[in-house]
């Protein structure tokens, strides 16, 4: 038996599936058996003989993909957002009844950007507020990033089991938006620019100091060895992971 992976890229066509098409044909352990647009039957995954999937579509479709990909026992490896709670339980349920199969979903396939929430999170709990600011390119649909919601639900729990209270906010009177999105308690701001591609800062303030994170892909290139390093886990990994820290050893 081949030790090869042999990988389905849908969204082949996209900003992000062009470059993994790239990645993984460069990839001397990977074979690229499948690259599927929107018109493209999903069919065509099982008759290209794929045994792993890249999903990087769009947030209404993503699942649909996924799950089509784990009824038929291939591994998934998801850049996509739209990942709801709601969705991620019904796929972990589904994922449940195909014991041998994983999927990883990577709200950022960074490193910088995995670390950077990753640090955040560590610092949430000793600072009286914090804000996140994402910044992206005018051609993105969804807002805020899912980065920005990952990294406020991993900062929210941090300072949830550190009984950190709420950031103060003495807002009584706003227009709509001016505060941001309220995620767990977190609120993130989004900046859309041309020019832009991919940028995040987290603002964590106390009395007479401002602690800021920040991490910047200037290029896509920038996601393409976490998405070649979760290919090359997923399968190693059953059932769903969700976020890239989930394949790192980072201390905690
Ligand atoms: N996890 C990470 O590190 C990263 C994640 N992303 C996320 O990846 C996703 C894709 O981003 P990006 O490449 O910039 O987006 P693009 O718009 O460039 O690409 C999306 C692709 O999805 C396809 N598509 C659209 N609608 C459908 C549909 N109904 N069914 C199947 N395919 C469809 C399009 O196909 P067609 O060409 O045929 O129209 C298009 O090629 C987004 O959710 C983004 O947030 C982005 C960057 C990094
Ligand atoms: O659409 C993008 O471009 C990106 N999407 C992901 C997100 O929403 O977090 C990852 C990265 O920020 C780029």
């Amino acid at each position: 038996m081949s030790n090869r992976i042999a990988v389905a890229v849908l969204g082949a066509n996209g900003r992000m599936g062009s470059e993994a098409v790239a990645a993984v044909e460069n990839a001397a352990d990977m074979d690229l058996v499948a690259a599927l647009s929107r018109r493209d039957p999903l069919e065509g995954i099982l008759e290209a003989g794929a045994t792993h999937v890249v999903d990087l579509t769009v947030p209404d479709q993503t699942e649909t993909n996924v799950r089509f990909a784990v009824e038929h026992g291939l591994h998934a490896v998801v850049g996509t957002t739209g990942w709801t709670e709601e969705r991620r339980t019904g796929l972990s349920e589904l994922l449940a009844q195909r014991p041998g199969t994983g999927v990883l979903i990577a709200p950022n396939f960074a490193l910088g950007s995995v670390l950077a929430s990753a640090f955040a999170a560590q610092a949430a709990r000793y600072f009286e507020s914090v804000e996140i600011v994402e910044l992206h390119h005018p051609d993105k649909v969804d807002a805020p990033s899912g980065t920005a919601v990952r990294t406020a639900e991993l900062i929210a729990a941090e300072r949830a089991a550190a009984g950190v209270p709420a950031s103060p906010d003495a807002t009584a009177k706003s227009l709509d938006g001016a505060r941001g999105a309220d995620v767990d308690g977190v609120r993130v701001h989004a900046v859309r620019l041309r020019g832009l591609v991919a940028h995040q800062e987290v603002l964590l303030g106390g009395p007479g100091e401002q602690l800021t994170l920040r991490h910047d892909s200037y290029d896509r290139a920038s996601f393409m060895p976490g998405v070649l390093l979760g290919l090359r886990e997923v399968a190693r990994r059953p059932g769903l992971t969700y976020g890239l820290d989930g394949y790192l050893d980072l201390g905690r």
